[in-house]
């Protein structure tokens, strides 16, 4: 829809919603499975629905999405660990929720996981097959039931010298292919200390606008070098502000539904314990978690808006 949605576009979303959960009762019994994750996914919209805004530039309006980038950790045994908390824990319905595991453990991970949970990449190359040993494509991610990746990590881009090019031709072709991308973007500390950080995050950005056209299944993370695994996160002020200065950026380069509705997370050192602060910035619609998702207390992070 390139409009806002009108009260009447909302009820008759509703009112499509109630008839296919009244159709969906009648399988209730063959299809128990199925029918616990839709009726997840209904509880969550009704959810986002309560809190609607009509004004589009409302923080409501932009469904909370928080990933867990687990980066090259974890074994069979430990994901399976963290899996059956994950799939017991209470999570809040109305927070959309990603992990992004290690190629080698997706499937595992795809299987573990109830469909509520989505899975990413966190990285995939920009054509789909080929001559490119070590790689993986957005169609094999897509052949075993992943939906997501993750691309544009500072770790990407620092160890392994990717450019803003090469990353910006990666979400091109992983959009075209039908995955939904994190686009990660971040200064670093020597960066901000020269008070260069707005410069940093709009070229990062301008590369990303280059090659994307349509930014419906892309999620943008912020995420600052100098708080990456280091304990030193943003303060919520820091993050908001740079979160804002992304919106402003967006609406004057690309459009204004595009600033109102484009999801911006942010991700470095986020914790159990300041995930909730943060979470009131109402630039905030999200977070990138490195390290606290591989522990007990992503629970709370996804729970931040409660
Ligand atoms: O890089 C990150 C997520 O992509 C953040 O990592 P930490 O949460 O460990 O700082």
């Amino acid at each position: 829809m390139d409009r806002n949605p009108t009260p009447t576009d909302l009820t008759l979303d509703a009112m499509k919603s109630v008839v296919s959960q009244a159709f969906l009762g009648k399988f209730t019994a063959v299809f128990p499975k199925l029918f616990k994750c839709q009726w997840k996914t209904y509880e969550g919209q009704k959810k986002l629905f309560a809190n609607f805004n009509t004004d589009s530039n409302n923080m409501a309006s932009r469904q909370f999405c928080v990933g867990g980038n687990w980066k090259m950790n974890g074994d069979q045994k430990s994901i399976a660990e963290i899996c059956k908390v994950l799939s017991g824990a209470a999570l809040d319905p109305s927070t959309q929720v990603v992990i992004g595991c290690p190629a080698i453990y997706l499937m595992q991970v795809r299987n573990l996981l109830p469909c509520s949970i989505g899975v990413a990449g966190q990285n995939s190359y920009k054509v789909s097959k080929g001559a490119f040993t070590g790689e993986i494509s957005p169609a094999m991610l897509k052949d075993v039931g992943v939906e997501w990746v993750i691309l544009g990590h500072s770790e990407r881009r620092a160890i392994f010298n990717e450019s803003d090019e090469l990353i910006a031709e990666k979400a091109e072709h992983a959009l075209a292919e039908g995955l939904k991308v994190i686009a990660c973007i971040g200064e670093s500390l020597q960066e901000r200390e020269a008070g260069k950080t707005n410069d940093v995050v709009e070229r990062q950005m301008a590369a990303y606008a280059n090659k994307i056209k349509d930014w419906t299944n892309v999620v943008v993370a912020y995420e600052p070098v100098w708080a990456i695994g280091t304990g030193k996160t943003a303060t919520p002020d820091q993050a908001q502000e740079v979160h804002a200065h992304l919106r402003k950026w967006l609406a004057e380069k690309i459009s204004p539904q595009v600033s109102a509705s484009l999801r911006i997370q942010y991700g470095g050192s986020v914790t159990g314990a300041n995930a909730k602060e943060l979470a009131k910035k109402p630039d905030i619609d999200g977070f990138l978690v490195g390290g606290a998702s591989l522990k007990p207390e992503f629970v709370d992070i996804i729970n931040a808006r409660q």
